[in-house]
């Protein structure tokens, strides 16, 4: 594919996306618009897991964004490894539900949306993936209103073992997203994923993340209300009863008796035909039409604390409990937030 780099419409821990014009279109196998997902060395293996993990889930499930191919250039006497993805003009769920001033979304939308998710897990955990990293700034709005997951960089196969459970904690994606299993046992699996898709329902419904963060709260007091004792993501009171009964199914501590993406495509609150009128009615209302010079930028405040995609303690103490296992990593130092060969975190 012949393209030329556009204005940049978003940010990431290892990326720039920037919209191109891609010239030879005349055969109509590519679109006039693409999506670049361009890093330097540094992000290269990230994009290099993404297009591989893209190229075996192919093409015919339209609720995954496509991917057109890889390549290279040199720009400004750097190496850029670049990703060719579907174009979506809409922009991520995160930027448009930041935009409405923390209010969420109308429940019917959020249904099709989920539903939407719903079967875009279902082809990946079918394939034997699992994301790893499902929240709203990974699922784009294209401009008819329907919506694609995206950024399969910390994809994995599901039987593969990410760390030993004596490797410490390995944080993968997004610690607000995170399941109890992958908190207490490093377990990142299809289940981990139906727990994101829950806090993402959260979220798009009532557009505060679903684990309200108390004043001086911080992220290890979060890990351990994730991973330990029973309390559970904030399900909206004023969310239906289908929504509320679909997000018990989600947030269940237990990854065994969670249920699976493949059920949840059965449960009242996705399985309804949803009346065609009012959703044209809804898509008008949020209407907000992406903007390329509304730069996303993933977020840097402590609070909405950023994506890491692996940080171990390098512990090799074995705990009796979760409790005691997270608690151990409370600690008095002052990390030192800098990158080396074993540590990449840090925006
Ligand atoms: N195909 C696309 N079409 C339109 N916008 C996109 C596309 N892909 C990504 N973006 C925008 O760029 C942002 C960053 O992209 P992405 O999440 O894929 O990068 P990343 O480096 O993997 O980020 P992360 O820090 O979330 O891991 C997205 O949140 C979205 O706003």
């Amino acid at each position: 594919m012949e393209w030329v780099r556009g204005e940049p419409i978003g940010y990431g821990t290892f990326s720039t996306v920037s919209l191109a014009t891609v010239s030879n279109t005349d055969s109509g196998e590519f679109p006039p618009f693409v999506a670049v997902k361009s890093a330097d060395s540094y992000g290269a293996a990230s994009l290099a897991n993404e297009k591989s993990v893209l190229d075996k889930l192919g093409d015919d499930c339209n609720e995954i964004v496509r991917c057109y191919g890889a390549d290279r250039t040199v720009e400004n006497g750097e190496e850029m490894h670049n990703l060719l993805l579907e174009y979506a003009s809409r922009g991520s769920l995160a930027n448009n539900i930041k935009k409405l001033n923390g209010e969420g979304l109308p429940e019917s939308t959020v249904r099709r949306h989920t539903g939407s998710v719903l079967r875009g897990l279902r082809h990946i955990h079918a394939n034997g993936f699992a994301h790893c990293d499902l929240k709203l700034g990974n699922i784009l709005l294209f401009g008819d209103g329907s919506v694609k997951i995206a950024d399969f960089g910390l994809a994995k196969r599901t039987g593969d073992v990410t760390a030993s459970n004596d490797d410490g904690l390995q944080i993968r994606g997004t610690p607000l997203y995170m399941a109890p299993e992958s908190v207490n046992d490093n377990e990142y699996g299809s289940e981990a994923d139906v727990w994101a898709l829950g806090c993402a329902v959260v979220e798009m419904f009532s557009g505060k993340t679903a684990w309200s963060l108390k004043e001086g709260s911080n992220f290890m007091s979060l890990l351990m209300r994730i991973g330990v004792g029973d309390e559970l993501p904030m399900i909206p009171e004023d969310l239906s009863e289908d929504g509320r009964d679909f997000l018990s199914k989600c947030f269940v501590k237990d990854p065994k008796k969670r249920w699976t993406a493949e059920m949840l495509l059965d449960h009242p609150f996705v399985a309804v035909d949803l009346d065609h009128g009012d959703l044209e009615y809804e898509e008008e209302e949020f209407a907000v039409q992406f903007k390329t010079e509304e730069v996303s930028t993933s977020p840097r405040c402590p609070f909405e604390f950023p994506d890491w995609v692996s940080v171990s303690s390098g512990s090799q103490t074995q705990f009796d409990s979760p409790e005691e296992r997270v608690t151990s990593l409370l600690t008095d130092l002052i990390p030192e937030w800098s990158v080396t060969d074993n540590w990449v975190t840090v925006r």
